[in-house]
């Protein structure tokens, strides 16, 4: 699920005279997605999707969302586009939480993902990446290396229910990276969250990118690894080199690594797994067990973490290199 604020009909329509979008026809919440309350709206024109946010979205960080997001799509870049209201806002206030309205992307998110689809979300990550440039306000990555030793102080007295030996495993990994971690690397807007289920396809081409609610300024080649973490590995755990290695093509169609991104991914990769392991693991021990939403795995990102690791060259993942 993801409806953690319901609304009434009354206060819905009461919200839409605030905008210019016709009559409202029907509308219904939308069970997918983790952070914000999502709700599809037909009207006597077109489409919509509204947007609740939650509590883990910081209520100033939303100009930087739904202003990159405007951003994007006026640089030709396929993604929603929040709708102004009468009074020019693009935020609003239901159910006693700050809510927009976005345009609704066609297309669907790919369950069972091939190689050419690693491709087009490579190249459609180059695309953001340039397409970002000279969006004037800025975010700091709220889910980088000290996001990482806050987000596991809260879980490690815990983190050894969820397999034994992690809390010293994860402590060797934070002191690794914060004394590895690349710092002169091409920065940028980066999505940080390219997960299959945020990029849409229709017919045979990608469609669009959605949910920028994680998006930041921070290194180009981490976007790389979060989408090398989430599009190129197998069920099983495996890395699958062919998907890789087209995802990076499709990257580099657009905007060439330099050599020391290509050298840093591996790290990066090993941070990016990091990350998610400590949401989904926080998640993972917090959540209540009758809520309505879908917890993810963590361990599946331990394991992504430990390949990282083990990587000794930029070739295992599919990147030639001269
Ligand atoms: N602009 C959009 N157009 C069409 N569907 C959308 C749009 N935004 C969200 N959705 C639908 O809502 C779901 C959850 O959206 P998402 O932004 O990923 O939520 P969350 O931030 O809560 O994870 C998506 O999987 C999709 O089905
Ligand atoms: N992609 C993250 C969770 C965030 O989910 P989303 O629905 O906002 O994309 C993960 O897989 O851990």
């Amino acid at each position: 699920m993801a409806v953690y604020t319901d609304i009434t009909e009354d206060d819905l329509k009461r919200f839409l005279t605030e905008y210019d979008v016709g009559d409202l026809t029907s509308y219904k919440g939308i069970a997918e997605g983790v952070e914000n309350s999502n709700f599809l709206l037909h009207t006597t024109r077109d489409p919509l999707i509204l947007t609740l946010y939650e509590k883990r979205v910081e209520k100033s960080d939303l100009p930087f969302f739904l202003g990159l997001m405007q951003h994007l799509a006026a640089r030709g870049l396929s993604c929603p586009l929040p709708l102004p209201r009468r009074d020019g806002a693009l935020l609003g206030t239901l159910s006693g939480r700050p809510a927009a309205l976005i345009s609704f992307l066609e297309g669907m998110w790919l369950r069972k993902p091939e190689a050419r689809h690693c491709r087009d979300v490579g190249a459609a990550l180059a695309k953001m990446h340039i397409a970002g440039e000279g969006f004037t306000l800025t975010r700091p990555n709220a889910l980088s290396l000290d996001g990482w030793h806050t987000l596991w102080e809260k879980s490690e007295a815990r983190a050894d229910e969820v397999e034994k030996g992690l809390q010293a495993e994860i402590r060797g990994e934070l002191a690794f990276l914060a004394a590895n971690w690349p710092k002169d690397l091409p920065a940028g807007v980066i999505h940080a969250d390219l997960f299959p289920d945020n990029v849409f396809f229709l017919g045979d081409g990608l469609s669009g990118l959605i949910d920028f609610y994680f998006a930041c300024n921070d290194l180009l080649a981490y976007d790389v690894s979060i989408c090398l973490n989430a599009w190129c590995f197998e069920k099983d755990g495996s890395y699958n080199m062919t998907k890789g290695m087209a995802l990076l093509e499709g990257y580099e169609s657009v905007r060439p690594l330099s050599r020391a991104e290509a050298e840093a991914l591996p790290i990066l990769s090993r941070g990016s797994a990091l990350r998610f392991f400590l949401t989904r693991l926080y998640d993972w021990l917090t959540t209540p067990p009758d809520a309505l939403v879908v917890k993810k795995d963590p361990l599946e990102y331990l394991r992504k973490l430990r390949f990282h690791a083990a990587v000794s060259s930029v070739g295992e993942y599919g990147l030639s290199r001269p």
